[in-house]
């Protein structure tokens, strides 16, 4: 039977009047990629910012292997086992490919320093095909290649579940297709990953199990099949802006 790494239950986040995410349920398991998708503004980053510990929920309980997790600080929660990249990639622009990846290696789940984190940092940023450019500024990389590193120094952290936010937005077809790939080999490695995303090809190939969003509601959940033929999914994603 499948064995439950995250629980996430009864989850709200209030935002003074506003209501951005209400009474969410659902569950990851090891080795699974869930996808938390819905329209423009549903609440899907709110979800994703309070498992990492952005903010706290308002009420509910978010539990890693059995530990409860919600409203303790980021960095708690990155040491218990939980990576992120964000939606807008953060780097530290100052310094170089493997030094941003080496970061993410000593503030993570297991902390690893000098010669060690520096070689895990390398395996890292060849597994993402940055191979070649692990001592080049942050800051001179494509767009593509900023993501790899944020995915590198998540990767780093060697988390129990690994957050994407929104990984593949700004990709062109090609990048596209090569970011595609490289979560599906990251899912091949048996990795427990969310995404967040909108690029319905990537959540057709990449997800075993979807959650759907809408006005900060679970409205459907199974695999991508079922919930993209979901009427109330058709629904909130037709009147939704036309890019969600
Ligand atoms: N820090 C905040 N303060 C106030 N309101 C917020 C905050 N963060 C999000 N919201 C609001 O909460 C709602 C849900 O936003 P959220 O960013 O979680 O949606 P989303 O589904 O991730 O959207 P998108 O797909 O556009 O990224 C929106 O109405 C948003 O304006």
């Amino acid at each position: 039977m499948a064995r439950v790494v995250l629980e996430v239950r009864d989850v709200t986040k209030r935002f003074g009047g506003l209501v951005a995410v209400r009474e969410m349920v659902f569950d990851v398991n090891h080795n699974e990629v869930l996808g938390i998708i819905g329209p423009n503004g549903s609440g899907k980053s709110t979800m994703i910012n309070m498992i990492s510990g952005t903010f706290p929920p308002s009420s509910g309980s978010i539990r890693l292997n059995g530990q409860e997790i919600a409203g303790k600080p980021a960095h708690r929660i990155a040491r218990q086992g939980v990576a992120r990249t964000f939606q807008l990639v953060r780097l530290l622009p100052e310094l170089s490919v493997v030094e941003n990846v080496i970061a993410g290696a000593a503030f993570g789940h297991r902390k690893r320093w000098g010669a060690e984190a520096e070689s895990f940092a390398r395996t890292l940023l060849e597994r993402v095909g940055l191979g070649r450019q692990i001592n080049m500024p942050v800051s001179s990389l494509t767009y593509i290649n900023t993501k790899r590193v944020e995915l590198a120094r998540a990767l780093a952290c060697e988390p129990e579940v690994l957050l994407l936010d929104e990984w593949l937005a700004g990709l062109n077809p090609t990048e596209l297709e090569t970011g595609i790939d490289l979560i599906k080999s990251l899912r091949d490695e048996g990795r427990t990953i969310i995404l967040v995303e909108h690029v319905m090809d990537a959540i057709r190939s990449l997800c075993d199990r979807c959650v759907v969003m809408s006005s900060g509601a679970k409205i459907a959940e199974g695999t991508p099949t079922e919930v993209l033929a979901d009427e109330e999914v058709i629904r909130a994603y037709l009147g939704a802006d036309e890019d969600a």
